[in-house]
């Protein structure tokens, strides 16, 4: 494929992604490059990428050898590539601190139901583990679904080897922590991490003052602590919660258990939907006040944030008016 390569878009520790365009389709793409000599994890994660084929994972495209000028401007560097799905709306992470830091309940259900898709592919189609599942390995395609990337630290979990762990401090599993394994439900605990994340807009214990890693690891691995629900989580969303973040690994839930949940499964658009039918004439209707005091009835963790109740409202319009609307800003436009 002949490729141009655009603005960058994005620096990881590893690599440095631009979006570039396709010469024959005009696609754009995502081109994800790092000097050949520090390409390791690239390449790996290439090998690993080159493999999958899932809506809930960001596609693969090839990969490349360019010549480019050097960081240090003395020459030319040879230069790994790895070309991929552009995804326009960046990370989950990125979502996230456009919303105000964090996501109110339908898209933290949307979202979280997209990645264990990803997951139970991974998982269990492949035989992959993640191994650094958090809100910025998430991308936002282009139709605003979820799909799980930066597979720098993946492997292979059949047959099961040894390796040294990897990942992010604030999202590892006790078992992690402690560097004894790293498999399937190692990325459980983290998708409970990520869900903390998405629910607070902060990585699991910033907000306890622990930001230094080796603290956090000590505390996992060796204290048996978990990272602190947030206070205003509903009773389902705790307990999707408490099956994700077991200290045992093998108590954990499957991802393919996790979609069955509750939490998942009962759709907060059903509330939207009944307060749709019931379509008030006027704010006097008695029918609309009343679906507004059972919705506040429930225990719920946007009872703290304003913010999330507008996101619920702007919801209700998108179920109202056209279903085929989508909250992450493809239909949008500014209005000033
Ligand atoms: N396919 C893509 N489409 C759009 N943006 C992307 C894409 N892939 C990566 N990015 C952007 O580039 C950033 C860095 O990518 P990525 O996390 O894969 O790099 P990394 O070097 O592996 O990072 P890390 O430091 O987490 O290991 C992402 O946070 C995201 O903003």
């Amino acid at each position: 494929m002949n490729w141009t390569r655009g603005k960058i878009v994005g620096r990881g520790s590893t690599a440095t992604v631009s979006a570039a365009t396709c010469q024959e389709s005009g696609e754009t793409i995502a081109v994800k490059s790092a000097e050949f000599h520090r390409s390791e994890f690239l390449q790996r994660e290439a090998e690993i990428l080159s493999s999958l084929n899932s809506p809930h994972v960001i596609g693969y495209r090839g990969c490349a050898i360019t010549k480019e000028p050097s960081s240090n401007n003395d020459g030319e560097a040879t230069t790994y590539n790895l070309l991929m799905e552009y995804a326009p709306y960046g990370t989950l992470a990125d979502v996230a601190s456009k919303n105000g830091g964090f996501l109110e309940e339908a898209r933290v259900v949307k979202y979280t139901r997209q990645l264990l898709l990803g997951l139970e592919y991974i998982h269990n189609s492949m035989g992959i583990a993640h191994c650094d599942v958090k809100g910025s390995n998430v991308l936002i395609g282009e139709n605003g679904e979820a799909k799980i990337a930066d597979f720098g630290c993946a492997k292979r979990v059949e047959p099961e080897r040894t390796e040294p762990v990897r990942g992010t401090p604030a999202f590892m599993a006790p078992e992690v922590a402690r560097g004894e394994r790293q498999g399937r439900e190692s990325d459980i605990w983290a998708v409970g991490c990520t869900v903390i994340e998405m629910v607070t807009g902060s990585t699991p214990w910033s907000g306890a003052g622990w930001n230094d890693p080796v603290s956090v690891l000590y505390r996992v691995g060796y204290l048996g602590e978990s990272p602190e629900l947030p206070c205003s989580l509903t009773e389902q969303a705790k307990d999707f919660l408490g099956k994700c973040l077991k200290k045992e690994a093998k108590e954990r839930w499957t991802a393919s258990q996790l979609l069955n949940h509750p939490f998942l499964i009962t759709k907060p658009e059903m509330m939207v939907t009944s307060l749709v039918t019931n379509s008030p004439t006027s704010v006097t209707d008695q029918m609309f006040w009343r679906s507004v005091e059972e919705s506040e009835d429930r225990p719920s963790w946007w009872e703290c944030h304003e913010d999330e109740r507008i996101g619920v409202l702007s919801c209700s319009g998108q179920f109202v008016v056209d279903s085929t609307w989508d909250m992450d800003g493809a239909d949008w436009i500014t209005v000033r």
